[in-house]
């Protein structure tokens, strides 16, 4: 069996196509098509319930869609095997989601470093001290988990999520629980990432100053994608949010 599908153009990452997400009567995504070009930020916003979840798990591969397509580049994930979208899923997608996934019996060296080590890849220490420092758990790596405040653990699993380098970085309110100086750090790595080594991040957030890091914003009402607003700031965020 083959594995993908040839797209017209693979100049992107991820895209959708006619995708629809039922959860029985309700329509969590409503016929959604989009496409994101490589190397760009994207930040996806809309209200509780709009389906900006639904939307990434579809978009990343971690859920089907009930009906439309989904492309990472030019592997469409419908035609893959539950096997071969995990392997996807851990060489070429970073995740950062809520509740944070960490590993509780791993310390936070070890925590970080698991995505390369499920993968076989050796670890770039460099790297890996650089993304450390600079999400500030640097001094926590021998830490678990329940040693670390809600916000530390958010900062491991964002570390975790950078530190393969991924061509694709989902992110779900990755700064929620985290303070203004630090969530700036975090928002300017990935940014980084899209800028410097040319992934794609997308990111779910509620804040129109995280969203002003992005290249555009998303909005989602009702399941389905009702406007874009390209280079964002806080400011012209919050104004298209009142209206929403
Ligand atoms: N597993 C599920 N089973 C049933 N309904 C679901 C499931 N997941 C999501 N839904 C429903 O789909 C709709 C969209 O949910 P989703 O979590 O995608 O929204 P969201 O915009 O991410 O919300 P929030 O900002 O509150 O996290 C909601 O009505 C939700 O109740």
């Amino acid at each position: 069996m083959t594995a993908s599908a040839t797209l017209p153009d693979t100049a992107y990452a991820v895209t959708l196509e006619r995708v629809t997400k039922t959860y029985g009567p309700v329509t969590a995504l409503d016929n959604v098509s989009w496409a994101f070009p490589r190397g760009s930020f994207t930040a996806i916003m809309g209200a509780s319930g709009s389906g900006k979840s639904t939307f990434l798990h579809c978009a990343s591969g971690l859920d089907r869609p009930t009906s439309g397509t989904v492309h990472l580049g030019a592997t469409e994930l419908g035609r893959l095997r539950e096997t071969q979208l995990t392997r996807l899923r851990r060489d070429r997608i970073g995740f950062v989601f809520q509740g944070y996934n960490l590993v509780p019996t791993m310390n936070v060296r070890r925590n970080v470093t698991l995505p390369m080590f499920l993968g076989g890849k050796k670890p770039d220490g460099r790297w890996f001290d650089e993304v450390v420092h600079r999400v500030g758990i640097a001094e926590r790596l021998g830490h678990r988990p329940d040693q670390l405040s809600g916000g530390q653990q958010q900062r491991v699993a964002v570390a975790r999520a950078l530190v393969t380098r991924p061509e694709i970085v989902f992110a779900d309110e990755p700064t929620a629980a985290l303070d203004p100086n630090t969530a700036a750090h975090v928002l300017r790595l990935l940014r980084e990432a899209a800028d410097r080594t040319g992934q794609t991040v997308v990111l779910v957030t509620h804040d129109p100053a995280a969203a002003a890091f992005a290249d555009s914003v998303v909005f989602l009402s009702a399941g389905r994608i009702v406007d874009e607003l390209v280079a964002p700031t806080s400011a012209t965020v919050l104004k298209r949010w009142e209206t929403l």
